[in-house]
Order: C-alpha cells, then structure tokens, then sequence
C-alpha cells in the first residue's frame, strides 16, 4: 500500500518520538524494519550487520539491472534537550532529533516505499545509517564490507536538510558541499589545591580560560582569510566545587575545514598553542584527534552534473545552488570509496540544525520522496552509463 503524505507525516512524529543517539538506535531500527517488513516483498532483500547492530540494509531487486544505485539516510538524534513542546515531542530524556535525521529516515521510506511498488530497472540499495553525529556508522559498515555481494553500490546519494532554504526546495553544487572535521579533546593536567591557597595549586580552568582564548587566533591571525576553518568548542568539563581548584579540565571540540591541508594545519596550530600553555604553565596537555570518517563532502562531477541538470529541468523542483557549509558528515567518507552526490532538502525552520527548538516543514517530506523517485526513474532510464 502507498504511504500518503499524511502517513509519512506520521511516520517522522513516531520517529522523532522515539530520538535515539548515536549507536543506540535500535528502537528506531526496528521501528523502520517494521515499515519495510510492511512492504510488498516481492523484490525486497533485507540485511543486517551483527557488529553494527543498529543499522539496516535494504535491497529492491530490479527488473533489468546494470548498476546498483545507493541511498543512504543517517537515523541517530543529538543529546539536546527538545524545547518545542510537540504532542509528538522526544520521549527520550535530554535526546533529540535535533538534526532531522526523523525526517531523512521518512524521505527513505517514502522512496523504498515506492520502488516496493514499481520495480526499479536498476537494483537500489538502501542504507539506514547508525552514528553520524559521531563514531561515525557509515565508515564503520562500509569497513565491514555492507556494501558488497548484492548489496554493491556503484554510485551512492543521500540528502540532508537545510532550515535555511524553502520547504521542499533542493539545493545542491558540484565539488565540495561540506567540510571535513576532526574531533579534537584536550585534556589540562593541573594541580588541584584550596581556593584560598592557589601559589601551591595550579588551576586547569585558568590554562583553559587561556587556551580557548589563544585558539580563537589560529582562525582569525594564522589562516589565509579567503580560506575557511572552524574550532568550536562545544564541551568543557572542569571542577567539582567553588573553593577548591580544579586539578583537571577536559574540552571537547570539533575542527573543520574544506580541505584535508586546512584541518592539518589547524591541528598542527593547536598542537603548537598547548606545548606553548604547557611551558608558560608548567603543566601537561594532552591533546587527542578523531578524525572518524568526516572527509569533506565531495560531489562526484558526473554524477552530480546529471543530477542537477534532472533537478533544474524538473518543473516540480525548485532548485537553488549552494555554497560549501561548514557542516560535517561521515557520508563524505563513503563517497570517497564510492562515487556519490550528496544535496539539501529545504525546510525552513526557524530554530537552526542542532538547536532545542529546531522545527522542520514536515511538507517537505512528500516533495523529497517525489524528486528522488524522478530522479531514480531518470537516471535509471538513461542510455548512458
Ligand atoms: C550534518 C551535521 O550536523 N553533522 C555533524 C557531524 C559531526 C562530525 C563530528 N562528530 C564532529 O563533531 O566533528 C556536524 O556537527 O556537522
């Protein structure tokens, strides 16, 4: 049975209900196995990762294939307290689809649902992705071989959305959409002591304080400033009471850049910046780098070429151009293996991606569902390869 508007609509509320984080989704991937189970089976292939538990594979065999075209939506929620008072509101405490994945999953479904229906020309595999707000679940199934056998992808598409651009709108460029991160913790080893004796102490949040003050240099005085780089601390952990002095700080950060050369050199500056704190404070500094699976974003030029051409000459699509963002995705990661594009969905929300009031146009689903399925069908009929 086709899923209407409505019972898409329904089907985000549930998932946005149910947020789950990063390698813990496993409600919500039996919920979206449930929906898919749903389904006509006649062409229908489900698999299943017994080391990455919470992520879910889906193959609609087509009728006459030469390739396998890919669609990866990501499912985990932020650790963000929902403040939009919904009747359909996150159940779970101090966790929220704070980033739309609710509505990716959806878009997913909706354009599963349809190929269930009308059997593709081409195989389409289908990739319901754990941890990509961190830990990064699309490196680690492609590390463990998800996408091979049957479950090839030839070339791979996925969207995320943007509350900056109109409901339902699609935005896209060729060549980088988004940058490339490293996960950064710097942990400050200092000496705790009485607040009243701080000579005989040596306070880790005073080297924070200057630490974070320092870096905010390596963006403004040491890069080229027609290139981009971010640092943004998002966590900082130090002390346990007002009148005794913190022996240890711990700060956790995210570096980015549009570039792999960019993120090196900010690494290296920061590095420079804790052995200079570590000599002017007689402390210890120990920095760590994560860089998972967060490559730049990098739009395949064929593919993507087709795909904005087919967006433009589609009088059902609005399409915009966009700039690269400085946001991050471990998608980056796998088309880098594998050649892909990746592009916005417009939701115009007022409160931003990653904040306690961010709000999508749930109108927006039923329009992504339309273009990916038109595209699909194109695509899969061209006699080109
Ligand atoms: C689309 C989006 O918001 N993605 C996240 C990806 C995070 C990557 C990594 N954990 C990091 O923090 O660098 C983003 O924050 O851009």
């Amino acid at each position: 049975m086709t899923l209407s508007s409505d019972e898409l609509i329904q089907i985000r509320r549930h998932l946005h209900s149910i947020a789950e984080l990063s390698m813990q989704e496993f409600k919500t991937q039996a919920y979206v196995k449930q929906i898919v189970e749903s389904f006509p089976q006649t062409n229908l292939e489900i698999k299943e990762l017994p080391d990455l538990p919470t992520a879910l594979l889906v193959l609609v065999k087509g009728s006459d294939p030469i390739r396998n075209i890919g669609y990866r939506c990501d499912m985990d929620a932020l650790p963000v307290t929902e403040k939009n008072g919904l009747e359909y509101s996150s159940k779970t405490p101090g966790v929220m689809h704070a980033c739309g994945h609710d509505l990716h999953v959806t878009v997913a479904l909706g354009i599963l649902n349809y190929f269930s229906e009308h059997q593709p020309k081409d195989n389409l595999v289908f990739f319901f992705q754990p941890a990509e707000e961190s830990q990064s679940g699309g490196k680690v199934a492609y590390d463990l071989g998800a996408f091979s056998g049957d479950f090839r992808v030839d070339e791979f598409y996925g969207l995320h959305d943007n509350p900056l651009l109109k409901t339902g709108v699609i935005g896209c460029r060729n060549g980088t959409l988004f940058a490339g991160t490293t996960e950064v913790n710097i942990i400050i080893h200092g000496k705790s002591g009485h607040a009243a004796y701080p000579h005989l102490a040596n306070d880790a949040i005073v080297i924070a304080a200057n630490f974070i003050n320092q870096v905010q240099t390596v963006i403004s005085r040491s890069i080229d400033p027609i290139k981009c780089g971010v640092i943004t601390f998002g966590k900082i952990d130090a002390g346990v009471i007002r009148n005794v002095i913190a022996g240890e700080a711990r700060i956790e950060g995210t570096i980015r850049g549009l570039t792999e050369d960019m993120i090196m050199f900010i690494r290296q500056r920061v590095l420079e910046i804790a052995e200079g704190l570590e000599k002017s404070f007689n402390c210890q500094i120990t920095v760590e780098y994560n860089q998972g699976g967060y490559y730049p974003v990098e739009n395949n030029p064929v593919l993507t070429k087709r795909f904005i051409n087919y967006m433009k000459k589609n009088d059902q699509v609005v399409f915009e151009e966009t700039e690269p963002k400085m946001t991050g995705e471990d998608f980056g990661y796998l088309i880098n293996k594998i050649p892909g594009t990746m592009f916005w969905l417009g939701v115009e929300s007022k409160g931003a991606l990653h904040s306690a009031d961010f709000l999508p146009n749930e109108n927006a689903i039923q329009k992504g569902v339309d273009a990916v399925v038109g595209f699909f069908n194109y695509r899969m009929n061209l006699e080109e390869d």
